[in-house]
């Protein structure tokens, strides 16, 4: 389905323009949904616990499938390290292992996807709350293809994260204890939201590296078929 909108907010999501309606004094442009950057895109949410293995498995996914992987905790990490007035606040946000806000993790999403000339974007640990979720939505007018859940119990994912060993702020105990409350807390209840709307695919995640993919590869192409067939193509 398309999406009215104002002028202003078309040119800041640099959609094109379709059909131009007169409605009063107000223009009134409708536009097809998922466009950035003057491309259409296809999104898939990449969701599962601290350790559960996502970014392993979109490792391979690129690989095999042609995604470009964006993982919103190394925008942030990256945007940490670029010095920008918002780093400091992002690295203390990671230390507690909080959520940062919606504004500056959409902002690094929607800048990378755009200057990236793929259109099939696997989005690595977003939305981690509701309002991660909202905002995405609301500011891009993008929904996600489907969402696949690394799913995985608590005792593995800890040991993966303490035998991870790549220096990170927050693979230390206290930390991944408390990003355990947040995943259960604010990021289950996303998974449950597109559950209730069908999109979202289970993987054992407890497996190993292999195994996994072998369940990712019989499942993605399934899934995206079901997509592209779900989907009112307007160009
Ligand atoms: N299926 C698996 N079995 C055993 N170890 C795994 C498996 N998948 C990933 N690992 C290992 O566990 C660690 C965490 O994996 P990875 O970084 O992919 O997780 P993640 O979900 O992206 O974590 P985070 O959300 O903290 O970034 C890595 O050291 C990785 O090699
Ligand atoms: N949507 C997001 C994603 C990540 N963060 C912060 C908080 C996480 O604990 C940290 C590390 O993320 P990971 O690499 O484990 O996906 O980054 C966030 O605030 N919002």
């Amino acid at each position: 389905m398309g999406t009215v909108m104002d002028a202003t907010e078309i040119a800041a999501q640099e959609c094109y323009t379709k059909t131009v309606v007169h409605l009063g004094n107000v223009l009134y442009v409708q536009v097809p949904e998922n466009m950035l950057g003057g491309k259409k895109v296809t999104v898939v949410f990449v969701l599962g616990g601290p350790g559960s293995g996502k970014g392993t498995q979109c490792t391979n996914i690129v690989e095999h499938f042609g995604f470009t992987h964006l993982s919103a905790g190394d925008l942030l990490r990256a945007e940490i390290k670029s010095g920008s007035e918002n780093g400091t606040m992002i690295e203390n946000m990671i230390k507690e292992g909080k959520i940062v806000p919606s504004e500056v993790t959409i902002k690094l999403l929607q800048e990378a996807m755009i200057k990236n000339e793929n259109d099939k974007f696997l989005i690595d640990g977003f939305p981690r709350n509701e309002e991660n979720r909202a905002a995405f939505e609301n500011v891009t007018k993008i929904s996600p293809a489907f969402v696949l859940f690394f799913d995985c119990s608590e005792e593995e994912m800890e040991r993966r994260l303490l035998g991870r060993n790549q220096g990170r702020v927050d693979d230390n105990i206290e930390t991944i204890r408390k990003r355990f409350k947040v995943f259960v807390e604010s990021s289950l209840p996303v998974i449950e939201h597109y559950n209730t709307k069908d999109k979202v695919k289970k993987i054992d995640a407890a497996k190993p590296i292999p195994e996994v993919f072998e369940d990712v590869k019989a499942i993605l192409p399934h899934m995206l078929q079901r997509h592209r067939s779900s989907v009112t193509t307007y160009l």
